[in-house]
């Protein structure tokens, strides 16, 4: 769909410049998805993974993130050998609903009430990153984190059209369950992509 060079502005590599490759086609179907352009991948060029990795070669950034849509619909072998052989680093944003393919550094998995995750998406993540948009949430986020592996960090980060509401209640939350660290979609308040 789109490939641009930013700030990640979520999760465990906030604030680190990274080369972001948005592929589209979801079928998860979120309301408060940030994205349904994304949806629908006919609507978007299809460009050869030379070009693509031609351009995070060209950025200065040893980080490229594959993103959605939900990335994970596509076969991610060949772009992810290509990104590694460029001495890339592999980083993936995936609601989790499909098993995996490809080679990654870096596994950020979110998952959603709308579509429920692929079990084996647990054991591989490196973040588990949980929209909080009502506050049931909370114990929703903890039943995914029961399942994911010891070293695997815990985000929360507010879903951005209720982050007045839900901040005050995040922020207890964390402090209550330090465990959990908070994520905010740091590029929003920056107006970048
Ligand atoms: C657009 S999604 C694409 C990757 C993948 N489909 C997924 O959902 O993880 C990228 C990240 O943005 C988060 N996100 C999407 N819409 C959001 C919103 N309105 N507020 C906060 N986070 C949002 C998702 O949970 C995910 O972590
Ligand atoms: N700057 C920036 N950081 C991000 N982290 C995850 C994003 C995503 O849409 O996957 C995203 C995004 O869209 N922009
Ligand atoms: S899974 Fe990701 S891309 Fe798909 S609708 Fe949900 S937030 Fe949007
Ligand atoms: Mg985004």
């Amino acid at each position: 769909m789109e490939h641009f060079y930013t700030i990640q502005g979520e999760g465990h590599y906030q604030g680190y410049a990274a080369y972001f490759i948005r592929l589209g086609g979801c079928d998860v179907g979120c309301v408060w998805c940030d994205v349904k352009e994304s949806w629908d991948a006919s609507l978007h060029p299809q460009l050869s993974v030379d070009e693509i990795t031609s351009n995070v070669l060209a950025s200065n950034t040893e980080i490229a993130v594959i993103t959605g849509g939900e990335p994970a619909m596509h076969n991610l072998s060949r772009l992810t050998e290509s990104l590694k052989a460029l001495g890339s680093r592999t980083h993936i944003e995936t609601s989790g609903v499909y098993e995996l393919s490809g080679t990654w550094d870096w596994i950020c998995f979110s998952p959603k009430k709308f579509k429920q995750p692929h079990a084996s998406v647990y054991k591989q993540a490196n973040e588990l990153k949980v929209i909080i948009y009502n506050k049931s949430d909370f114990a929703w986020a903890e039943e995914h984190a029961s399942k994911t592996s010891t070293d695997c960090i815990l985000f929360l980060q507010p879903e951005w059209s209720k982050e007045k509401e839900m901040l005050p209640l995040i922020i207890d939350y964390i402090k209550a369950n330090p465990k959990w660290k908070l994520s905010l979609q740091i590029h929003k308040y920056m107006n970048i992509p």
